[in-house]
């Protein structure tokens, strides 16, 4: 078995992880997490997710971020279910320490140092570092994933639109002298578990927020390596991310070619659902799917591409399991259908 530790494992992300590695067949929970002074120092566990009484019986252990080397040596990886501030030196004293990291935070997803500090501002101290983070959307970077100790799992919201649009940019269908429109509403645990009125489904309805500022745009356009105009929206409900992207194709372009796209680049790739029909969020939420469906308007040539997962699954910590079974020789879905 392989022996792996989640640090913030009180937190959304680290819960559901946890749920995924006791179930998984190839990992065992070696320990679990939390910060330093943290409220939930030394509480059972399950005190805190009742849905994992009596099935996973642990203690929250309270570590320093200093102190985050030494559990190297008692474990195969370790997952950072933390604030991107608290990754950045940890995932550092990992490294350093021999170990192998699968970092859910944005600390190590974008490459250029004057864009981590314009969107999540701070100075990132570790340029070398960046360099040899591998970006874990687990479809489309699965051998790099395999041959790395620092594995960058991305975003919520990025997955849900990488996965719509890197096939069409593969293709080079994307019509390049116009930007891709993307709008996308996450349920509220997106943001978190520790509370927030601005974040509370009572007090939320539906509107837009970090318009033309949110950090998830330049994380999409790295990796899909095309500009986006990304537009976030909170809702009142609980998980799942629905995104719909609406961009012009290359003159020209056929739906065949679009149907091809899409089949060659998700062909055999299970936790893909290329649906018949538009997704929703009911049909992903606690699953580690990604729904994708669209729809060409002949007339004008404009795509619109529906993604949708679970953002606590899929767009963390199932995905985070995804790259581990890579990285440690499993098949990508292992554990998780
Ligand atoms: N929620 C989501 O949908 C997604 C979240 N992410 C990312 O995953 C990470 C976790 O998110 P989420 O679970 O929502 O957040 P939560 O706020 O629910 O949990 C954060 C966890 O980190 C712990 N923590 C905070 N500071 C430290 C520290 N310095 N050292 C060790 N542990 C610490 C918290 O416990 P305590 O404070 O008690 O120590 C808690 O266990 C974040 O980086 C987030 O951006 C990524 C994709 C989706
Ligand atoms: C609803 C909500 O607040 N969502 C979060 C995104 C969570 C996530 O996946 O992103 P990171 O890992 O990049 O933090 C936000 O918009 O900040």
């Amino acid at each position: 078995m392989i022996r792996v530790s989640i640090v913030g494992a009180s937190g959304y992300a680290g819960a559901e992880l946890a749920g995924l590695i006791h179930n998984h067949p190839e990992f065992d929970i070696a320990g679990l997490y939390v910060s330093e002074n943290s409220a939930d120092a030394y509480k059972a566990f399950s005190a805190i997710h009742g849905k994992f009484s009596y099935q996973i019986d642990r203690t929250l252990i309270p570590i320093s971020e200093s102190q985050i080397g030494k559990i190297v040596a008692e474990c195969d990886a370790i997952f950072l279910c933390t604030p991107h501030e608290a990754s950045v030196d940890m995932v550092s004293r990992i490294i350093d320490a021999g170990g192998v990291v699968f970092d859910l935070s944005g600390a190590y997803r974008l490459s250029d140092l004057a864009v981590i500090k314009d969107y999540y501002g701070f100075s990132h101290k570790f340029p070398d570092l960046l360099n040899q983070a591998e970006y874990g959307l687990a479809e489309w970077n699965h051998k790099n994933i395999q041959e790395t100790n620092l594995i960058s799992v991305p975003g919520c919201y990025p997955t849900a639109v990488l996965s719509a649009l890197k096939p069409l940019k593969e293709a080079k269908l994307i019509d390049s002298s116009v930007i891709p429109i993307v709008n996308a509403t996450s349920g509220a645990s997106g943001a978190g578990r520790r509370a927030n009125l601005g974040t509370s489904v009572c007090e939320v309805s539906l509107h837009p927020y970090g318009v033309l500022t949110h950090r998830h745009q330049p994380e999409i356009a790295e990796h899909l390596g095309h500009p986006v105009i990304f537009t976030p929206h909170l809702g009142n409900f609980k998980r799942g991310i629905l995104a719909t992207s609406t961009l012009k194709l290359v003159d020209g372009a056929r739906l065949s070619e679009v149907n091809a796209a899409y089949n060659e680049a998700y062909e055999g790739k299970r936790l893909v659902r290329l649906r018949q029909s538009w997704p929703s969020i009911k049909d992903v939420e606690n699953t580690p799917f990604v729904d994708i469906h669209w729809e060409l308007d002949k007339k004008t040539g404009y795509l619109i591409v529906v993604s949708a997962i679970d953002n606590l699954l899929k767009g963390a910590s199932s995905q985070a399991i995804q790259c581990a079974n890579l990285r440690f020789g499993f098949d990508s879905d292992r554990g998780l259908i």
